[in-house]
């Protein structure tokens, strides 16, 4: 547990350092799935003040079992999806400029290119929009179930991220520097995705599926490492 309160902290450290967060706007968890216990970061703290002490350690009944500071206020959407994305390591949520973009349009990202082709195999999904009694409810512990709703039949593994309706996206990954690595892929996109349906004057016409297929499936193919539990 030491180990991934260590880890933890350095990928929560690297959001603002890949340009993903300003202030506290974002948080990083990763799962031990042996104890089935994560470690998630604290809420509100600035990411050069975190350490490794200051994580906070959770079951998967969403209760608090290691810890001096209050978990991150996104703690039940992670605890939903380690709950059903059973071959998930490490989940990352932020308000990422361009992915963010996208989730207040409530649009999916389509898959332009071969960028998008070399880490996600077809459009980054959007989530429907709350009603309002999931919002006045437990808002946080409804997002992680409409992501799961979202990924109905679908193999997480084959596109690690989600945007949440007039919110923001989380990604995720076999471990917590994946999940880093695959925000940092998916800003990008966005940003890249955006311009590219601007200039094809607000086309969505996505790649060809066989560009696709190549891209996708030489990388992540015969190596995927994430189930669904429900
Ligand atoms: O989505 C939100 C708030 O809308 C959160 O992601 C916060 O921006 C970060 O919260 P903490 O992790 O500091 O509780």
């Amino acid at each position: 547990m030491e180990e991934l309160k260590e880890q933890v902290c350095e990928a929560n450290r690297q959001l603002p350092i890949h340009n993903l967060v300003i202030f506290t706007w974002g948080n990083v968890s990763g799962i031990d799935r042996k104890s089935g216990l994560f470690v998630i970061k604290p809420s509100g703290v600035e990411y050069d003040r975190l350490r490794p002490k200051d994580m906070v350690v959770m079951n998967l009944n969403g209760e608090k079992v290691e810890g001096d500071l209050n978990p991150s206020s996104d703690t039940p959407t992670h605890c939903i999806l380690y709950r059903n994305f059973s071959a998930v390591g490490g989940i990352v949520h932020t308000h990422s400029r361009w992915a963010t973009i996208w989730a207040q349009t409530g649009q999916s990202i389509p898959a332009y290119g071969t960028t998008h082709g070399d880490y996600f195999y077809g459009s980054i999904p959007c989530t429907r929009k709350m009603t309002p009694e999931e919002i006045a409810g437990a808002y946080e512990a409804e997002t992680g179930k409409v992501i799961v709703e979202t990924f109905k039949g679908a193999d997480p593994a084959n596109i690690p991220a989600v945007l949440v309706h007039s919110h923001g996206p989380f990604t995720w990954g076999k471990d917590c520097f994946e999940a880093v690595h695959n925000s940092v892929v998916l800003e990008e996109l966005a940003m890249m995705a955006w311009h590219t349906r601007a200039m094809a004057e607000g086309s969505d016409e996505a790649m060809q599926h066989e560009l696709l297929d190549k891209h996708f499936l030489r990388k992540h193919g015969s190596h995927a490492y994430y189930g669904q539990n429900s």
